[in-house]
């Protein structure tokens, strides 16, 4: 797993490092794994032209300090301070002795319309609120121009830990961050001006985290296998309560992702009922009362199901019961009217919203998403999956998990009602409520990557690629997304 961590968790690890010296010795390993990235990206440095963007903190001593390590091999490095009295002064005195060569923010020509690699050390960790305004138009500037755009430790103008942007960021091609991951280079705004993101370990001893992004390798590990020994029912049995007769097809697809994901058996019960027999004659189907659909080990309720007096009771039925409950679409409409049904449960409940969904609740998510996933968790008794561009789940507790895979093709209607049968069949096998809705959300990004990569996909590709996409899950174990080590030489 990675870990991700706050700025105020990040500072806590440097302390003892710092306070045990030599002085500089961090931003020494930050700067020479920086450099590293650099010099893969471009090649060779050798008469190549870099503008550092450096601001008066040590974000912009990192910017500075790399920047010499780039002259020292030959590429043509020009600073622009930001703020010329306060720069680093030993990052600048490094810089100044490598040969380069340095510019206030005013100076006419600052070589962004030709830089090759522009560093963005304006701010890093140590930021707040919106980018002043000479910082931001050296932003935008940079975006105009040619070169790569990398970050130095955070795209300044991101919050480190929710990735609220307030007006203009620093728009990175690649991030090269320090220590640890920061949750805002993954999540919300911040995920679009971080882009690709690199990991330079500059040896903290880090606590263990609360929010974590599951890797291939940490899906594969929880995604059970079927043992010689098992049958249809030791899986864990899946029960769906959606669709209706005017609508079907949620029914369908819910009933057909849990299939899909853990075949052992799923049952559904609703109106839906002639409509899923037809698209699944693996499921065992009854038109009747959840009560009806025989036993089951966790229910998914809600998608297709509509919000009146019948699918009510329905919902009160499921959620009266002392199994897993997984609350997703229509059902989420009705439980934010009466969110006591969901917080005087004893079993685990997973509510799936996407932000509406989420506001019916009574507070908009805002920019910090993360934040607002905790809090309804915790105020619920609940997990909190809340979908996005980057899906976020957090439990009662505030452990939480950021989604890595994904693809904006997903946004078309129904692929949550796959969302809610893959985490539903998870629930069934007994996996804890907040790694099922993790791996859910994982597993249901991945598929859509695959399908995508044939174009445009709708919902029900996603079932019939969800099978090759665990395959290729389990295969890619031990393939981490963020590229670690580059602090080595
Ligand atoms: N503590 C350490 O020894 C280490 C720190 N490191 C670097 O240091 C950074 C943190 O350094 P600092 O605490 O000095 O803080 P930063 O350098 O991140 O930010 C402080 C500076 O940014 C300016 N600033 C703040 N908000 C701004 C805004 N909205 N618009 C424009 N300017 C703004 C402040 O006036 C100040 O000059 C990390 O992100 C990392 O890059 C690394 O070198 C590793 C070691
Ligand atoms: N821009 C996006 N990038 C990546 N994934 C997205 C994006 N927009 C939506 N998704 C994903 O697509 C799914 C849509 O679910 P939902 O809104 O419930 O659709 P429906 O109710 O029609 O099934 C969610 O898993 C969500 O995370
Ligand atoms: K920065």
């Amino acid at each position: 797993m990675i870990g991700l961590y706050t700025a105020a968790e990040i500072r806590a690890a440097e302390e003892p490092l710092l306070a045990a010296g030599p002085e500089g010795a961090l931003m020494q390993r930050a700067a020479t794994g920086l450099a590293t990235v650099c010099l893969r990206m471009l090649g060779s440095a050798y008469g190549r032209r870099i503008t550092l963007l450096v601001g008066a903190g040590n974000n912009g001593g990192d910017a500075l300090v790399a920047g010499a390590h780039l002259a020292a091999r030959g590429a043509r490095v020009t600073a622009v301070l930001l703020d010329p009295g306060r720069a680093h002064p030993a990052g600048l005195r490094a810089l100044r002795r490598a040969g380069g060569r340095v510019l206030d923010p005013t100076a006419e020509d600052n070589g962004l319309d030709r830089a090759d690699l522009v560093l963005d050390g304006i701010v890093g960790i140590g930021g707040s609120g919106g980018l002043r305004p000479r910082a931001a138009a050296l932003a935008e500037q940079a975006a105009r121009g040619p070169g790569l755009l990398v970050a130095v430790d955070v795209p300044s103008g991101v919050d480190a830990d929710t990735g609220a942007v307030h007006g203009t960021a620093f728009e990175a091609g690649t991030t090269v961050t320090f220590g640890a991951v920061k949750p805002g280079l993954v999540v919300g705004e911040g995920k679009g001006f971080a882009n690709e993101v690199r990991l330079v370990d500059i040896g903290l001893d880090l606590p263990p985290a609360r929010t974590h992004q599951l890797t291939d390798a940490d899906v594969a590990l929880r995604l059970p296998f079927p043992l010689p020994g098992d049958d249809k029912y030791s899986q864990g049995v899946v029960g769906v309560a959606a669709g209706s007769s005017v609508y079907p097809g949620a029914a369908v697809l819910c009933t057909g992702a849990a299939l899909r994901t853990r075949p052992g058996l799923v049952r559904y019960a609703g109106t839906a009922a002639d409509g899923v027999r037809a698209a699944w004659p693996e499921a065992i189907v009854t038109d009747g009362r959840p009560a009806d659909a025989g036993r089951v080990q966790a229910w998914v309720v809600g998608p297709g199901m509509g919000t009146d007096d019948a699918a009510e009771r329905v919902l009160t039925e499921v959620l009266a019961s002392d199994l897993p409950v997984l609350v997703d679409a229509d059902a989420l409409t009705l439980a934010a009217r009466r969110p006591g049904l969901v917080r005087d449960r004893s079993a685990p409940t997973v509510l799936t919203p996407h932000d509406r969904e989420f506001a019916r609740f009574g507070n908009e998510v805002g920019s910090d998403r993360l934040g607002a996933a905790r809090g309804l968790a915790a105020d619920l008794g609940a997990v909190l999956l809340l979908k996005g561009e980057a899906t976020v789940v957090a439990d009662p507790s505030g452990t939480a998990y950021v989604n890595g895979t994904g693809t904006p093709w997903l946004a078309t209607a129904g692929t949550g009602d796959v969302l809610s049968g893959i985490v539903g069949s998870l629930l069934a096998t007994g996996m804890d409520a907040a790694e099922a809705a993790a791996v859910g959300a994982h597993v249901h990004g991945r598929t859509g990557q695959l399908a995508a990569a044939r174009g445009p996909l709708v919902a029900g590709d996603l079932l019939r690629r969800l099978p090759d996409a665990i395959r290729r899950i389990q295969q890619a174990a031990g393939f981490v997304p963020i590229g670690l080590g580059d602090s080595a030489p």
